[in-house]
């Protein structure tokens, strides 16, 4: 059958290589036999669609309306412009983030779809923020392995045929029990007990040996909890950590579901993001690897309670806790060495704790006031 015998050739091309191509060419594996097949044929280059470095990147991010994406578009927009960015997700945007830039549907686990969106609008940048978290993770097992993994090769592969630079978050989440956890370097044991662990370390795994298999540009940092005030987070073991400023300030208590002396690494968001965009503009020569650690704090709770009750004296605080979360936190990092992100391509954190609650206040008792105002 042509189509087979095609296929095969293309195949066999690949296993041989290129002369003079210290990788592999751009063949992915095939994984329907039809005539859209996962693949450009062999002597397609990575950079045939590459954007040259003074054009702005067209950025896609997937994902994007969940506690990070917003944000990120934001602060890329202003650097990129308004219409170099484009959120997209299975949800429906609120009208603010949907009259704030071009915002698509996209459902990572529909292959053909996302192929559309990366070739109509000529996307040079992939960000990879859909997946499930630990906490809604453990509670859905199918479903986060489904997005987090399935949905992860979609993405692989699209940016892979299309010659991407693609950004994949990692998480504390991607260690275990027997990682060394104060601190926990780059390159140690990783057995998380999680989905969402697992399914981190199968992306940082996938997406190296497409770097070095195929020449993908993959690009992967692990943050640490995230603490935002102007978006919530979705399901995961560090929530407790931004709820607690909403209950401080609405109410005055907060009930925490993890024990008072759980220390975790922790990072404010315009952190986060900005360490994104720094390692994606990186030049690849000061990348030794292509995922690292990076972070700001580590605190327990107890600690971020009585940072917070400096500034409100009032504020109480109780414990329940959610074993689930519990067990998840106690095999996660308690301090997260990323001494190779700082030395390699400059990272370095604005925000320790006392700023991070100043600035957290900040915003949300201005909100309140708005609110009350209004
Ligand atoms: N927030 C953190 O503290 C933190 C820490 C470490 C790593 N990360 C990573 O950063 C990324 C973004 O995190 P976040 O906190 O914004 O997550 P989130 O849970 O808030 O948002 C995830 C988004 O993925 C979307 N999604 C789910 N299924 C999808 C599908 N089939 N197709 C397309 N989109 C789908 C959801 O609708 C949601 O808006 C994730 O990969 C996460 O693992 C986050
Ligand atoms: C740490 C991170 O990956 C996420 N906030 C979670 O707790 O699941």
């Amino acid at each position: 059958m042509p189509v087979l015998r095609a296929l095969s050739k293309v195949a066999k091309q690949t296993l041989l290589g290129t002369p003079g191509c210290s990788c592999q060419p751009l063949t992915v594996a095939v994984r329907n036999i039809s005539f859209s097949p996962r693949q450009v044929t062999s002597d397609a280059s990575f950079h045939s669609v590459s954007f040259s470095e003074t054009d702005h990147p067209k950025v896609l991010i997937t994902g994007g309306l969940g506690q990070l994406g917003v944000g990120l578009a934001k602060m890329l927009r202003k650097k990129f412009g308004k219409n170099n960015v484009i959120l997209s997700d299975i949800r429906k945007p609120p009208s603010s983030v949907f009259h704030s830039g071009p915002f698509i549907y996209s459902d990572i686990l529909d292959y053909k779809n996302l192929r559309e969106i990366v070739v109509n609008n000529r996307i040079t940048w992939l960000v990879h923020y859909s997946a499930l978290l630990s906490a809604v993770g453990e509670a859905n097992v199918a479903l986060a392995r489904s997005v987090n993994i399935t949905g992860l090769h979609n993405i692989l592969d699209i940016a892979a045929e299309h010659g991407l630079r693609l950004f994949v978050p990692s998480t504390i989440g991607a260690f275990g029990p027997t990682s060394p956890r104060n601190p926990t370097p780059d390159l140690c044991v990783q057995r998380p007990r999680t989905i969402y662990g697992v399914s981190k370390v199968h992306a940082e795994l996938m997406g190296e040996y497409y770097h070095h298999r195929y020449g993908l540009d993959f690009r992967c940092l692990r943050y640490p909890g995230i603490i935002s005030a102007d978006s919530m987070p979705g399901g995961g073991t560090t929530d407790y950590a931004v709820q607690i400023f909403h209950d401080a300030i609405k109410s005055g208590k907060f009930e925490c579901n993890l024990r008072p002396d759980t220390r975790l690494p922790m990072m404010y968001i315009d952190d986060c993001l900005r360490a994104t965009l720094e390692v994606m503009e990186a030049p690849a020569d000061t990348l030794s690897m292509r995922t690292y650690n990076i972070n700001a704090m580590s605190f327990t709770p107890e600690e971020l309670a009585q940072e917070l009750q400096k500034q409100m004296p009032e504020l109480e605080v109780t414990y329940d806790v959610d074993h689930v979360r519990q067990a998840i936190a106690d095999s996660w990092p308690m301090n997260f060495d990323d001494s190779n992100a700082r030395k390699e391509w400059g990272w370095k954190h604005d925000y320790d704790l006392p700023e991070l609650i100043q600035t957290m206040l900040n915003y949300l008792s201005s909100e309140t006031r708005v609110a009350r105002a209004s």
